[in-house]
């Protein structure tokens, strides 16, 4: 196993910092599916901070109901609807997003559980799979197979437990997340304090972040962060490292003004900036 440390020297060897004539046509365009009734706010965190992370089109895909949710709390996003007022149960679109993000919010009903496996069957591009999608995942084992090679997956510890089964010690679970990771060809962000990403047999492991980001919705807004990055062509090791990386960072600045127990997962959103702006433009 090679460990990697995440700090501001392994980072700054693959940011890329924004050319002065690029538009938003070729600075990506990332999709955010999820969202069901009473959760549609786990798909505004996510899309708002694709759009904060520099990508340049943000269209999310959710159920009716949340429509005027999205429309109306965060203007610059785009919005495509299922036929279905509470839940996801037919994910069609016809724009070509250059990475997906799908998961925050979405529910296991068996509607969105089918919609789920027809999209893994049909998708062409890079995927982030996070929170109720990969529960979907670990209920239905065998579409595992269908992820294509290097698609990122992002559990919390019960996520990654229902994924892999129970672990016995710190040591037992990398060695799980290693051979999961290797037989299927993923790369596991592997959320906690601190958080890992595992690259086959390659560990890195975090620098940043507090627990202030132990909030409601700080997951959500790590997907829409990573999915960004990836829209704007990191590949998706980079894109989970320098993801992982800023979202801790904006924690970091935030502490000294909001204090642990004011922080809230809009807080990291307002910081991509500034954490952003420590390594270049
Ligand atoms: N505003 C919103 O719309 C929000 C929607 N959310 C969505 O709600 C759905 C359910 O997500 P949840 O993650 O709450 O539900 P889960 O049932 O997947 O996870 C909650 C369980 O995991 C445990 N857990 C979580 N983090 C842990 C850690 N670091 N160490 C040990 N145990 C840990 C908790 O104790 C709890 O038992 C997801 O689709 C999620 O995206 C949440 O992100 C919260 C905000
Ligand atoms: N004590 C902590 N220290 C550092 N980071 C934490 C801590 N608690 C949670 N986090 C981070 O916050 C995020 C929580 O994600 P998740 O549990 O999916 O939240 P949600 O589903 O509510 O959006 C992860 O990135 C995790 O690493
Ligand atoms: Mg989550």
């Amino acid at each position: 196993m090679i460990a990697i440390t995440i700090d501001k020297a392994e980072v700054s060897k693959i940011y890329k910092s924004i050319d002065k004539y690029t538009h938003k046509g070729i600075q990506g365009h990332a999709l955010l599916i999820g969202g069901s009734y009473g959760k549609i706010g786990s798909i505004c965190l996510s899309s708002k901070a694709a759009l904060k992370t520099g990508c340049g089109l943000v269209t999310a895909f959710i159920p009716k109901c949340g429509y005027d949710i999205v429309q109306i709390s965060i203007p610059e996003v785009m919005v495509l609807t299922d036929e279905k007022d509470e839940l996801i149960s037919n994910i069609n679109f016809e724009i070509i997003p250059q990475a997906i993000g799908i998961g925050p919010g979405i529910g296991q009903e068996l509607p969105t559980q089918k919609a789920f496996n027809e999209f893994l069957k049909t998708n062409i591009s890079p995927v982030v799979i996070d929170a109720d999608a990969l529960n979907i995942l670990s209920l239905n084992k065998s579409w595992l197979k269908l992820l294509h090679p290097k698609t990122i997956l992002t559990p919390h510890p019960k996520e990654l437990e229902r994924l892999i089964g129970k672990w016995s010690s710190d040591d037992e679970k990398m060695e799980k997340v290693i051979a999961f990771s290797k037989e299927y060809d993923l790369v596991i962000v592997m959320k906690g304090a601190p958080t890992h990403i595992i690259d086959g047999g390659i560990v890195y492991q975090n620098s940043t972040g507090n627990a202030a980001l132990a909030t409601a919705g700080s997951g959500d807004v790590l997907t829409g962060m990573i999915t960004s990055l990836l829209a704007q062509s990191y590949e998706p090791i980079n894109a989970a490292i320098l993801g992982v990386y800023l979202h801790g960072l904006t924690a970091d600045i935030a502490l000294p003004t909001t204090g642990y127990q004011s922080f809230i997962a809009s807080d990291i959103i307002e910081n991509i900036g500034k954490a952003h702006l420590t390594l270049g433009n």
